[in-house]
């Protein structure tokens, strides 16, 4: 791929373009499909791009708390501004989950339940980001509580994500994120997405122990969630745009496999082939080496 700064990486599928920073040029550029959509890896058993989920009948341009099927349940999640509304932690531990309105629900396009399915919306620009290789940096300043990107590209089954991240090398970047969601009734839902082959911008996305985009499971048209990044702080135009790889109090492991996760753990910090990589993030608060979900691998 040929690295230009007026070079849209999203070739038009986003509504506002990717760029990469022309200085960046030096550095070898990934091959990768690129889709604004999460799609079927092996695995994973729900098609994410087929419409499965109930609509409401709302003939309003948007919807009300009130009278919303989709919104009657668990409240608004946006504000009038399309603002997510909760950016911290639940009482289950777990984030709670954010249903929009879909494609079989009778209000407009212009309903404020709808946010993630609209799009990206802010540019941003993919650069050589100091000893951490490619980042992303925002071109404009972004209100918290925005929604920023997806975190898009193939959702897989536990099987292949662990298969995956067994043929990893210590210098392959890790680009599989597993997310954990409360189910009720003591069951929890994971969501495996790997943007290695194909992906969105997100890909580019750096972790940081002090992050400044914050995770939430999204459903619009699907069971299947998206991984939805918004800004958890006012972010300044030109600061990279990082998030918590662990997805922070979100992605708390099962009970029953804590102290699996321990043990792996303590046996990844050793040398064998799975070494963990140094955090480069430069936070006050920084643990010094990489998140690696090995609940992956470790599991039966
Ligand atoms: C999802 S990719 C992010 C994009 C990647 N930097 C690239 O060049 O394509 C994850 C990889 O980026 C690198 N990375 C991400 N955050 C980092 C950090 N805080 N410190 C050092 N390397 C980091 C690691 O190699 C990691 O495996």
């Amino acid at each position: 791929m040929s690295v230009d700064t007026r070079v849209d990486l999203s070739n038009g599928l986003e509504n506002v373009p990717v760029f990469i920073e022309r200085s960046s040029a030096v550095m070898t550029f990934p091959e990768f499909q690129y889709s604004t959509d999460n799609i079927q890896g092996p695995g994973c058993t729900a098609d994410p791009t087929e419409v499965t989920l109930p609509g409401c009948s709302c003939r309003s341009r948007s919807c009300c708390a009130e009278s919303c099927t989709c919104l009657r349940t668990r409240g608004r999640a946006y504000d009038s501004a399309g603002a997510l509304l909760t950016l911290g932690p639940t009482d289950s531990g777990y984030c709670s989950p954010v249903f929009e309105c879909n494609a079989l629900c009778a209000c407009s396009d212009a309903c404020s339940n709808r946010v993630v399915q609209a799009g990206l919306r802010l540019r941003s620009e993919v650069y050589g980001a100091v000893n951490k290789g490619w980042g992303v940096r925002t071109l404009e300043a972004i209100p918290r509580g925005t929604f920023v990107c997806e975190y898009a590209g193939e959702v897989i089954g536990l099987e292949e994500a662990r298969r995956r991240q067994l043929a990893q090398s210590s210098e392959d970047n890790n680009y599989i994120i597993a997310v954990r969601e409360h189910a009720g009734t003591g069951a929890v839902a994971e969501t495996f997405v790997d943007p290695a082959a194909v992906g969105n911008v997100g890909r580019f996305l750096n972790h940081s122990c002090q992050p400044n985009l914050f995770m939430q499971p999204v459903r619009v048209h699907s069971l299947v969630p998206r991984l939805a990044l918004f800004a958890g702080r006012n972010i300044d135009a030109q600061e990279e745009l990082t998030f918590d790889y662990t997805g922070g109090y979100s992605n708390r492991l099962p009970v029953e496999l804590l102290s699996t996760q321990r043990d792996a753990d303590i046996r990844a910090s050793r040398s064998d082939g799975l070494q963990r990589k140094e955090c480069r993030c430069g936070a006050d608060n920084c643990v010094r080496l990489l998140p690696l979900d090995l609940s992956i691998i470790n599991r039966e």
